[in-house]
């Protein structure tokens, strides 16, 4: 977008799609040590009633680490979009976990447990290298990754923010985005997606494909994960919304 432009309105016709590292929530040194501001759920809950349910989170997190941050109540795409839960509970779809994740954990927790201060987070469908806490340990972990993901043609390396994640092929947020759109109470709204990462920009770019928008915490809100909140809440002018400042 434009930087001179000014953020689009957030009206009750749209669907909303939200990262979350990065967009909703600040960085933190390790992925376990986030804080959530505090407001933050009850903003997400009533921006979901005022859109008739047409908020989704899209994020690499676990779907137990979202449901631990923000409670059951919200639709989400977890992992990239591989698997996608609507709000009431619902599984809408789940890939199968490709074997050779499993096999690389045990070289991947050696190599970061001779590398302190870096870290291997195992998830249900992917894997992900951090190194917020040594940097300089990046070019080394992911050269590794990169050497020993090689030789298995269904995963992929991604950079992210201090971390390197390791993928199944064949889905992304630009997909999850899709899906979601298809169904209610998506279907027939103009879809906004907030995100901060490379991970995102399939999401950014679907959004804008579909006839709505896709914003970028760096470039549409000066990085400032403080003024997507404040954004988000611009959606319930209107409401009552002293009790739920985030
Ligand atoms: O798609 P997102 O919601 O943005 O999630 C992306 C990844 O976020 C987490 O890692 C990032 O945040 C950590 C906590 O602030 C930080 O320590 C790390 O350096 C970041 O890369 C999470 O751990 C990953 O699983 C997500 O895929």
């Amino acid at each position: 977008m434009d930087p001179h432009k000014p953020l689009p309105a957030l009206t009750r016709d749209c669907a909303l799609f939200l990262d979350i590292d990065g967009t909703l929530l600040d960085f933190s040194l390790s992925p376990d040590r986030v804080r959530i501001p505090e407001g933050l759920p009850a903003l997400l809950a009533a921006l979901k009633s005022r859109l008739n349910g047409a908020l989704a989170l899209l994020s690499g997190r676990t779907l137990p680490d979202i449901e631990r941050f923000f409670g059951c109540g919200l639709a989400t795409g977890a992992e990239h979009g591989a698997l996608l839960r609507a709000a009431d509970g619902r599984l809408i779809s789940v890939i199968t976990p490709d074997p050779a994740l499993k096999t690389l954990i045990p070289l991947l927790r050696a190599a970061t447990e001779a590398r302190p201060g870096t870290l291997l987070e195992t998830k249900s469908f992917g894997l992900a290298l951090h190194w917020r806490m040594v940097p300089q340990m990046g070019a080394e972990l992911t050269a590794l990754a990169e050497k020993l993901a090689a030789s298995h043609s269904g995963l992929m390396l991604m950079p992210a923010h201090e971390a390197l994640e390791i993928r199944q092929r064949g889905t992304d947020k630009g997909a999850a985005l899709s899906q979601f759109m298809a169904l209610p109470p998506f279907a027939g709204r103009r879809p906004i997606f907030i995100g901060d990462d490379v991970t995102d920009e399939p999401a950014i770019a679907r959004a804008r494909e579909m006839g709505g928008v896709g914003l970028h915490v760096g470039r549409d809100f000066g990085g400032r994960t403080q003024a997507v909140r404040t954004w988000l809440a611009t959606g319930l002018e209107g409401d009552d919304v002293n009790a739920i400042k985030a």
